[in-house]
């Protein structure tokens, strides 16, 4: 059996990517694959419980960064590593990009640790594609201010904003073979169309 794919969804709060999470998923299934979608942090009961105390609670820096893997760690055994197996395609809502993007660039943590903890925790695993929802940090900040109480990420100020969306522009280019940058400020509608090109393809790629 084939085995499945797996997708991620990155980008700085309020980029839309969560929007188009059900679109990709639809998609997927309509080429008639079985899709497992879940979310960083996150996506097994104690990956939420991580959550909540990630997104709620000050704490150290390393603490952050080590407890984001603890619950990625837990995610890959339980969810993405079996999906996979099975040959489901899994789509998640962030996955590691996003701790070198806010914890390496928005807090600044020396990315030499947390390349050495993606070795501990997926030495072998990389998304197939990584769909990068891309904005200016007004634009972003305007759509989260339109819907939401703010959680302590979303609470950080433009700066960190800045140093995070840099090291997601970095990594896309450092890894070109897997990221495709989505220019987010365009509709909803015409991000869909983008997305349901580059999915076709992927699932051509896999046929
Ligand atoms: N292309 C778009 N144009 C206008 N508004 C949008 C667009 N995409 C998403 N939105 C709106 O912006 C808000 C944030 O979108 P969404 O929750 O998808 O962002 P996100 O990147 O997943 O944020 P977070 O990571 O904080 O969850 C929502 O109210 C959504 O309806
Ligand atoms: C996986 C991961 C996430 N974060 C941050 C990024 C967001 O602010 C929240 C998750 O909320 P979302 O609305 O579901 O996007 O957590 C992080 O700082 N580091 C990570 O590794």
């Amino acid at each position: 059996m084939a085995s499945g794919k797996f997708i991620t969804f990155e980008g700085i709060d309020g980029a839309g990517k969560s929007t188009h999470i059900g679109f990709v998923a639809e998609l997927l299934r309509q080429h008639g694959l079985t899709v497992v979608a879940t979310r960083e942090p996150g996506g097994t009961a104690l990956g939420e419980a991580l959550r909540e105390v990630l997104l709620h609670q000050k704490m150290h820096l390393e603490t952050e960064a080590m407890l984001m893997f603890a619950a990625r760690r837990e995610h890959l055994a339980q969810v993405i590593e079996p999906a996979l197996a099975r040959g489901d395609w899994v789509i998640s809502d962030r996955f590691s990009d996003a701790t070198f993007a806010y914890q390496g660039g928005g807090r600044q943590l020396p990315l030499a640790k947390l390349e050495a903890l993606e070795q501990w925790v997926h030495p072998h695993l990389q998304p197939d594609l990584t769909l990068l929802f891309d904005v200016p940090l007004e634009v972003a900040r305007t759509r989260l201010d339109a819907t939401r109480t703010l959680d302590k990420f979303e609470q950080e100020k433009a700066d960190f904003f800045a140093a995070t969306r840099a090291e997601y522009l970095r990594r896309a280019a450092q890894f070109p073979e897997r990221f495709q940058i989505i220019d987010a400020t365009r509709t909803i509608a015409e991000i869909q169309q983008t997305l349901a090109h580059i999915i076709a393809g992927l699932c051509k790629a896999d046929a």
